[in-house]
């Protein structure tokens, strides 16, 4: 028999495949970890948008959590899209009932194509209940705006917000740099000792970037659940963002999705 790292993605789905728990998925196999779903809500969308969404009742998210933790041994969990705050409460109680081990809460809160995918009234308690229970959490730029209700125009705006978010629970804090403008996509981890990294790589000239996000913390989830450091895992996991967007594949006619089978250079 082998040993295999197991995560579960709590996210919903993309009918069109290149975002929500589609793209943890391939991140997953990419990577070589075994993943299990709790299905936070079907999303009818694609490369040009959302089309539909149905969030899973509360009960079966629940009965998710209890199947799987009843019988898998999860070392990481992440979450995605949770739609609104039934969604998020039935999260948080569950969360805090198994040991699903390290967790990367990814707060997502709208889709490239604008559509909302987390209600106004549910971002308190994602402040409140979700971010103290993470390991590390990984908004983009608009989503820790949001979350500070403050902008943050410059690199020391976005060091100081770090640190607000981190001090509201969140062991470390990775706010994502892709919706910045400029020649460069620029990433700021915040570690739990208080260590700053920033990561700063091409910004490739593309509209194909369905799933960045998603593709980038289910990257985490996977290195934290064998055992890697944050600061281990980003440089492998900008080199393959990059990669992964540079080397588009022909899918869809809007916010294509990516290469997650792209050959990385070291
Ligand atoms: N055009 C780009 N070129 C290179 N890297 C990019 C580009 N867009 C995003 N990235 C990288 O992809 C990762 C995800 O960042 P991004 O800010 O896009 O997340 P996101 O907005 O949460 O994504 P999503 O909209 O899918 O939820 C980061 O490492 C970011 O630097
Ligand atoms: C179900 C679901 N989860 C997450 C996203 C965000 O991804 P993106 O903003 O790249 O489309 C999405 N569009 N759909």
């Amino acid at each position: 028999m082998h040993k295999i790292p197991q995560v579960v993605t709590i996210a919903g789905v993309d009918a069109s495949g290149g975002a929500g728990l589609n793209a943890d998925l391939r991140t997953f196999d990419r990577l070589g970890v075994y993943s299990a779903t709790v299905v936070t809500g079907l999303t009818a969308q694609n490369t040009l948008g959302v089309q539909e969404m149905l969030p899973t009742p509360p009960d079966m998210i629940a009965a998710q959590f209890k199947s799987i933790a009843d019988d898998l041994d999860i070392q990481a969990a992440k979450t995605g899209a949770l739609f609104d705050l039934d969604r998020v409460k039935a999260v948080v109680a569950a969360l805090e009932d198994v040991d699903f081990g390290f967790l990367v809460v990814d707060p997502v809160m709208v889709a490239k194509g604008g559509a909302p995918l987390l209600s106004a009234d549910a971002i308190e308690l994602v402040k409140t209940a979700l971010l103290p229970l993470a390991t590390v959490i990984t908004p983009n730029l608009l989503e820790a705006q949001t979350l500070l209700q403050a902008e943050l125009p410059t690199p020391e705006a976005v060091s100081v917000g770090a640190h607000v978010l981190q001090a509201l629970g969140a062991k470390n804090v990775l706010i994502k740099g892709g919706h910045q403008a400029g020649p460069q996509v620029a990433d700021f981890l915040l570690l739990a000792d208080g260590s700053e990294h920033w990561y700063r790589s091409e910004r490739v000239d593309t509209v194909r970037t369905h799933g960045t996000g998603d593709t980038l913390a289910a990257y985490l989830t996977a290195g934290l659940a064998k055992g890697q450091a944050l600061t281990d895992i980003m440089p492998a996991a900008k080199r393959f963002m990059t990669a992964a967007i540079k080397e588009s594949i022909e899918v869809g006619h809007g916010h294509g999705p990516l290469n997650h089978w792209v050959e990385v250079s070291k």
